[in-house]
């Protein structure tokens, strides 16, 4: 059988930070050109094996068997006791979604992955290119090598999803269809939140699928409303081929572009945050606060919706003058200023949690960054993505422009990446673009 190859983007929550978690709120997810790639290969053989190589993190291998347990669910034991949860859940999850097509056959799967350099600190890591594609190798296994926040495991999830669809489904599975998106984003999330224990917004898992979006989550219920694996009895494929093909998820993933002319600077701060513990000191916050933590969650959600709003504008005008005024400095016309404005009270609801929270959603370093930032000619905004902290900036700026980093010690800590704002989610790649690398 011939190799097949994909690719799902990395992220940036650019508004909807927190909200995201109530299905009630919606959120502007950029995906973007920093992307984790498959390329998946299989023959019918005598066992049935999955080997999955990321050849960049020291050579991590994963190498599973497959068998079925008492009630018939198909099961991934990893030979060599390497421990890969995202990669297990993933594997899990489409077999037994599958199992009526495997019906005894046996496959032997091997799937290489590729990781693109924006996900990871480059730092102690030698690159590897051919006349297409360049990726860092790093001397450590991937859990010891540091993330920069895009989001791997959600795009890990997404291209091993496709590429193991694709064996099942052949020549039916396209990524231009919908209903076949849908269906690998719905078995992605599962194998997700089980391989983190949780269940999270899922903003990741949609923007890797479907690429840029507005999005509006679903129900964690669906999710923990599947059976636990060990209890006696349990058909779990057919409880999951009913979640996932039978079931609305009702949720929200309207595709969204940055308008014409301006493009999207991410920068990496060195220190970092740990998310969860940030989720759960603003959800204290928040119940120790209810009424009032809920009219800052409306003005931050009131901020999210007028952003939103200024960007559709300013892709329905010609916006050629609009960037001119942003490469100014000097900006009056009333979409640009509304669109700041949004971002500034969202920003300081944000710092009103930071205070009374005492959680570091918007940091006073990170203010002093995004307010030396706002004073450039060319920025049009620019925020703390996703859950804030100490991560990572974003800022909105015109084509043109180049932030003026070096003579200012303000920009020691942040690196800024080199990726760009995308619009489409999982695509089909050619598997020869990643073979010869050097
Ligand atoms: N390139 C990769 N190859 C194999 N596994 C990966 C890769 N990238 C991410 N992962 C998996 O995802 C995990 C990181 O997930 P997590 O800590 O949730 O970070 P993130 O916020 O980037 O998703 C890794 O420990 C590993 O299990
Ligand atoms: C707090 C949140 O709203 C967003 C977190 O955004 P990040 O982009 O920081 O997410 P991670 O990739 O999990 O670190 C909650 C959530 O959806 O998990």
């Amino acid at each position: 059988m011939g190799k097949r190859a994909f690719s799902a983007p990395g992220k940036a929550l650019l508004v909807g930070g927190y909200l995201v978690l109530d299905p009630k709120y919606q959120s502007y997810v950029v995906a973007l050109s920093s992307r984790m790639h498959s390329v998946v290969e299989f023959k019918q053989r005598d066992q049935f094996r999955i080997k999955v190589i990321s050849a960049q993190f020291d050579n991590d291998t994963w190498e599973y068997h497959i068998t079925y347990d008492a009630q018939g669910n198909l099961i991934a034991q990893e030979d060599n006791q390497k421990n890969n949860p995202f990669v297990e859940k993933t594997i899990f999850n489409v077999l037994n979604y599958f199992k009526d097509t495997i019906n005894d056959i046996k496959y032997d799967i091997t799937i290489e992955i590729f990781s693109d350099s924006g996900f990871h600190s480059k730092d102690e890591s030698i690159t590897k290119e051919n006349d297409k594609r360049k990726f860092n190798f790093h001397k450590k296994t991937i859990t010891k090598v540091p993330k920069t926040g895009l989001g791997s495991s959600a795009c890990l999830v997404t291209v091993l999803t496709s590429a193991l669809v694709s064996v099942f489904m052949g020549g039916k599975f396209d990524v231009q269809n919908d209903s076949i998106l849908l269906l690998t984003h719905n078995l992605a999330q599962v194998a997700h939140c089980q391989a983190q224990g949780k269940v999270g917004s899922g903003f990741d898992v949609a923007a890797a699928t479907f690429g840029s979006i507005l999005y509006q989550r679903f129900s964690p219920d669906l999710i923990n409303s599947l059976p636990n694996i060990n209890q006696v009895d349990v058909d779990y494929s057919n409880e999951l081929r009913k979640l996932i093909d039978e079931t609305d998820w009702n949720f929200t993933h309207k595709r969204i572009r940055l308008p014409k002319g301006l493009r999207l600077v991410m920068g990496d701060v060195k220190s970092g945050s740990e998310t969860t513990k940030m989720v759960a000191k603003v959800k204290q916050w928040y119940q120790e606060n209810y009424p009032r933590s809920e009219d800052v969650y409306n003005s931050i959600n009131e901020g999210n919706m007028k952003f939103i709003e200024a960007l559709d504008t300013l892709n329905n005008i010609n916006s050629d003058g609009l960037v001119n005024e942003i490469d100014s400095g000097i900006i009056t016309s009333r979409v640009l200023v509304d669109a700041r404005a949004a971002i500034e009270q969202i920003r300081k609801n944000f710092r009103i949690i930071t205070n009374e929270g005492n959680v570091d959603v918007e940091p006073v370093v990170q203010t002093q960054l995004l307010d030396h930032v706002l004073n450039e000619k060319g920025v049009l905004t620019a925020m703390i993505p996703g859950a804030g902290g100490y991560d990572a900036i974003a800022i909105i700026v015109s084509e043109k422009c180049q932030i003026q980093t070096s003579t200012n010690e303000i920009f020691d800590n942040v690196t800024f990446l080199d990726l760009k704002q995308e619009d489409l989610g999982i695509l089909e790649q050619k598997p020869e673009d990643y073979e010869n690398l050097k």
